[in-house]
C-alpha cells in the first residue's frame, strides 16, 4: 500500500509573498486525495512542497508502510525543446529506472518502452521527435514515464489537460487499476465530476487550507456555484 503524508504547519512564501497560510494534514495512504480550488490558489505550489521542490516551512513526513519507494509525478503541461533531437523511444530510454547495459537488456528495454507506450495509446509514436508530439500526446508520454516507476505513491497535477475523450479514458483506467492497488494518489482536478466519480477524499486550497472532507458531504457545501466556476 502507498504511503500517508503529514503536513504540520506547512507554509510557503516566495519573494515575500504568502501562498501558503500553515496548514496541517494527516493524508492516508491508500487513498486519492483530490486537490481542487480556484487559478492560483496555491495548489500546484502545494504539491511541489509535497515534492520537495520548493523551500516551505514546517514539516512534511511521508510514512511508508514498508521501505520508502519511488515517487511518480505528472507535472503540469510539459514544454519540451522542439529543436531536440531524441525521439520518444530514447527520452523513454533515459528514463527507466534499469539502464540496459547489455544487448538483450537493450531489447528488452524496447518491450518495457513500447508496452508502457500502448498503456497511453501513444506506442506508434517511438520514432517521433519529443517536439513533434501534441499537448495532449506530451502530457501523456509523462503518465508513461511515471508508469514506469511503479511506484505506490503518485502526485499528479491535472492530468487530464489537453486529452481527448479516448486518451482520458485510458489514463481514468490506469487510475482506478492504480487506486484498486492501494496506491497513494494526489490530484489537482478541476472537473467536478471527476472528482466525485474518483475522489475518496478532497482538500479545498485556496492561500491555505480551506475544507477537507469527502466528496459527497464537501462538494455539496461548496459546491454551487463557486467551485464548479474553478472548471
Ligand atoms: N516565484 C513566485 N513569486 C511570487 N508568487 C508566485 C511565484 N510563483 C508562483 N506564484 C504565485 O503563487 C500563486 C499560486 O500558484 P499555483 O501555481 O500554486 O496555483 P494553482 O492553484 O496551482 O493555480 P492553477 O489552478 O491556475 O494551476 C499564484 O498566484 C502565483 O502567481
Amino acid at each position: 500500500m502507498g504511503p500517508g503524508i503529514a503536513l504540520n504547519r506547512l507554509a510557503l512564501s516566495l519573494n515575500r509573498i504568502d501562498i501558503l497560510a500553515p496548514l496541517s494534514a494527516n493524508m492516508d495512504g491508500g487513498r486519492l486525495h483530490a486537490i481542487i480550488g480556484p487559478n492560483g490558489a496555491g495548489k500546484s505550489s502545494l504539491m511541489k512542497c509535497l515534492l520537495g521542490l520548493l523551500p516551505h516551512q514546517g514539516n512534511i513526513v511521508r510514512h511508508w508502510p514498508e521501505r520508502p519507494g519511488p515517487v511518480a509525478y505528472v507535472p503540469q503541461q510539459a514544454q519540451f525543446e522542439p529543436s531536440l533531437p531524441i525521439t520518444i523511444e530514447e527520452f523513454m530510454l533515459s528514463t527507466l529506472s534499469r539502464r540496459p547495459l547489455f544487448g538483450i537488456s537493450r531489447r528488452r528495454c524496447r518491450a518495457r518502452i513500447v508496452q508502457l507506450l500502448a498503456r497511453v495509446g501513444l506506442e506508434d509514436k517511438l520514432q517521433l521527435r519529443l517536439g513533434q508530439l501534441s499537448g495532449g500526446e506530451r502530457q501523456r508520454l509523462l503518465f508513461a514515464q511515471a508508469l514506469e516507476r511503479e511506484s505506490s505513491l503518485w502526485f499528479l497535477d491535472e492530468p487530464m489537460t489537453g486529452l481527448d475523450h479516448d486518451a482520458e479514458s485510458l489514463i481514468n483506467g490506469e487510475i482506478a487499476r492504480l487506486k484498486g492497488a492501494g496506491t497513494t494518489l494526489l490530484v489537482i482536478h478541476h472537473d467536478m465530476n471527476w472528482v466525485r466519480r474518483f475522489a475518496d477524499e478532497v482538500w479545498l486550497i485556496d492561500g491555505g487550507l480551506k475544507a477537507h472532507g469527502r466528496p459527497d458531504q464537501l462538494l455539496q457545501e461548496y459546491a454551487p456555484p463557486k467551485l464548479e466556476a474553478c472548471a
